[in-house]
């Protein structure tokens, strides 16, 4: 479902994050390339940014003049900074995708009247397979959210959260491409070291994480350990790798990782 094309959505910060979510509302046609407004510092990603036809700023206050919704996506020790900028240029809404950047914080400085949206995308959304969490200020009217989260549900998964939980949340999907991607150069240097043709392992096995997951999402109720089970063959080779993970206890180095990585989002909020 789409809402009508009726923002501008100017971004501060058009680095990995930024590029993502711009090209992503692009390609899914949910923005026209006229609707976005870009300043980042680096030339590079302007010069991409301007590559790419989207509306150039010259600087924090020219996109909050010419955007309804500042998309901010700098990183987290850049953004008090930039909303000092924005002080004398307030948006009618901010939309951050910063981590542990709070509503409370924002509207500390930009005023209780802004509208505050916090996102917690993931990078795949530039292809349309993102998924993102989002919550809103109270004061955050329904058209603004309802247009921001469309945009996101358009290029992937949408949920709405409460906002306590945008920390934990990292570990579940914001983070999480860069886990899977770990994990594929893992078995990919294995496969390699025993002498399978690393392009041929790298499209057998993306492929793999691509079907694995779209069945998972085609039976939503299913347990996961059913999935599991359908793999592994009785006295077959996949039960002795499971084995072996549970041997070496992978679920807890997961669980120490995820632990690190809310904690970082912990020690990062403000
Ligand atoms: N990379 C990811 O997968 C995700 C990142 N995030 C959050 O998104 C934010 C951005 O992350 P990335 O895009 O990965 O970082 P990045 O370093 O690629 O991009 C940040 C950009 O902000 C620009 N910038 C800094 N201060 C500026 C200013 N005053 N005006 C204009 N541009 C300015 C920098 O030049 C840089 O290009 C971070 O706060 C991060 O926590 C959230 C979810 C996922
Ligand atoms: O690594 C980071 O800090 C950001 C937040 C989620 C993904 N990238």
């Amino acid at each position: 479902m789409r809402t009508t094309k009726k923002y501008m959505l100017g971004f501060i910060g058009c680095g990995h994050m930024g590029m993502a979510i711009a090209r992503g509302a692009v390609a899914k046609e949910y923005l026209e390339r006229y609707q976005l407004v870009v300043y980042d510092h680096h030339d590079t990603n302007m010069k991409t940014a301007k590559g790419e036809r989207f509306g150039l700023a010259k600087d924090e206050a020219d996109v909050a003049e010419n955007a309804h919704i500042v998309l901010l996506a700098v990183n987290p020790t850049q953004a008090d900074a930039v909303l000092e900028k924005l002080k004398e240029h307030q948006p009618e809404c901010l939309l951050s995708i910063v981590t542990g950047l709070s509503i409370a914080h924002i509207q500390s400085i930009l005023g209780k009247d802004t509208q505050v949206i916090r996102a917690m995308p993931n990078t795949p959304l530039q292809i349309g397979e993102g998924s993102t969490a989002l919550c809103k200020s109270e004061n955050c009217k329904a058209d603004e959210y309802d247009f921001i989260f469309q945009m996101f549900a358009g290029m992937g998964v949408a949920r709405t959260i409460p906002e306590d939980q945008m920390n934990a949340i990292v570990a579940v999907h914001g983070s999480v491409p860069a886990y899977v991607y770990y994990f594929i150069e893992c078995i990919l240097k294995d496969a390699v070291s025993r002498g399978i043709d690393e392009e041929a392992a790298r499209a057998l096995l993306v492929q793999t994480v691509i079907g694995s997951g779209n069945l998972l999402k085609q039976n939503a109720g299913k347990p996961i350990e059913e999935f599991i089970n359908e793999v592994a063959s009785k006295g077959g080779t996949t039960i002795e790798a499971i084995n072996t993970f549970k041997e070496l206890n992978l679920a807890s180095i997961i669980h120490e990782a995820d632990e690190k990585c809310v904690k970082r989002a912990e020690e990062l909020s403000h």
